[in-house]
């Protein structure tokens, strides 16, 4: 299967000192979701970052490595000529336009993003992929739940008409029940459009709902990775992600931070 996306021995530095990754590979395989799990810190939001040129607005830079796009160099390519090939992100946070209304939220990344269409179209394609959406399209965003708010993020990105759609923490800080929807919306969508996903997600369960294939970050590496039905039955996984040893999570989560401080102070 062709890969739509490369990272290869990627490392990341921020402020000119400090290294969150330390040789990262991976790859996203055309028209597959692929997750990248990995505990706070581990380096996932800054992967995602770095694919879709948003670490210049962090003080960060790519200081090795590579980041091949349909075959292409795109390493260090910074927003928006990276929206512009195709690449586009739903961020952690500061992910809508609060003051903004739902309909006009995306009628904003439609004149500025998908030029020459017309924005009532595209709008009436993300609420088929968002019903909920539709219901609400005239409240402001600052009003939506975080669940809607991040259907509205997705929509939003999907008005780029991206070809890999990288989403950061995906479930965090939301209701079981919302995740649910969310979950079945974006399998709707991946169904009708064969978009690329690269997914960013704390809990094992939401990402093997959805990705075929996953890769683990530990301390700015990738130190497992596999299909995402052989990562389900793996022991570290188990224990680490799915909660069947909460000593065990707790001495990987204590290891992480005392490796982390080692290198700190190297
Ligand atoms: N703006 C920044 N300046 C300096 N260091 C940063 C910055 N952002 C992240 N880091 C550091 O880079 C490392 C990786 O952070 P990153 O946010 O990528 O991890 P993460 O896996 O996404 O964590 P989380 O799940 O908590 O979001 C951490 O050690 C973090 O402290």
């Amino acid at each position: 299967m062709t890969d739509i996306l490369e990272v290869t021995d990627l490392e990341v530095t921020y402020q000119r000192s400090i290294r969150a990754l330390h040789g990262v590979n991976l790859r996203v395989a055309k028209g597959q979701i692929t997750a990248l799990l990995g505990a706070n810190g581990a380096g996932k939001s800054t992967t995602l970052r770095a694919i879709s040129g948003f670490i210049g607005l962090d003080n960060a830079r790519v200081t090795a490595g590579y980041v091949r796009y349909f075959g292409e160099d795109i390493t260090g390519l910074q927003l928006p000529k990276t929206i512009h090939k195709g690449i586009v992100l739903v961020p952690e946070r500061d992910k809508v336009f609060t003051n903004l209304t739902v309909a006009e939220n995306l009628e904003v990344v439609s004149t500025t993003r998908a030029e020459g269409s017309n924005w009532r179209q595209i709008e009436d394609e993300i609420f088929v992929y968002f019903p909920r959406l539709a219901k609400l399209r005239n409240k402001p965003a600052g009003l939506l739940s975080g669940g809607e708010r991040q259907m509205l993020a997705i929509g939003s990105a999907l008005v780029c008409k991206p070809s890999l759609l990288l989403i950061d923490e995906l479930s965090l800080g939301l209701a079981p029940v919302i995740v649910d929807e969310i979950i079945e919306r974006l399998r709707d969508i991946h169904a009708r459009t064969e978009l690329s996903i690269l997914l960013v997600e704390q809990s094992a369960a939401v990402a093997f709902a959805l990705a075929s294939y996953g890769f683990v970050l530990e301390n700015g590496k990738v130190e497992l990775e596999g299909a995402t039905q052989d990562l389900r039955t793996n022991q570290k996984i188990l224990e680490l992600y799915l909660g069947t040893g909460s000593a065990g999570r707790a001495d990987y989560l204590a290891n992480a931070r005392r490796r982390r401080e080692e290198r700190a102070n190297v």
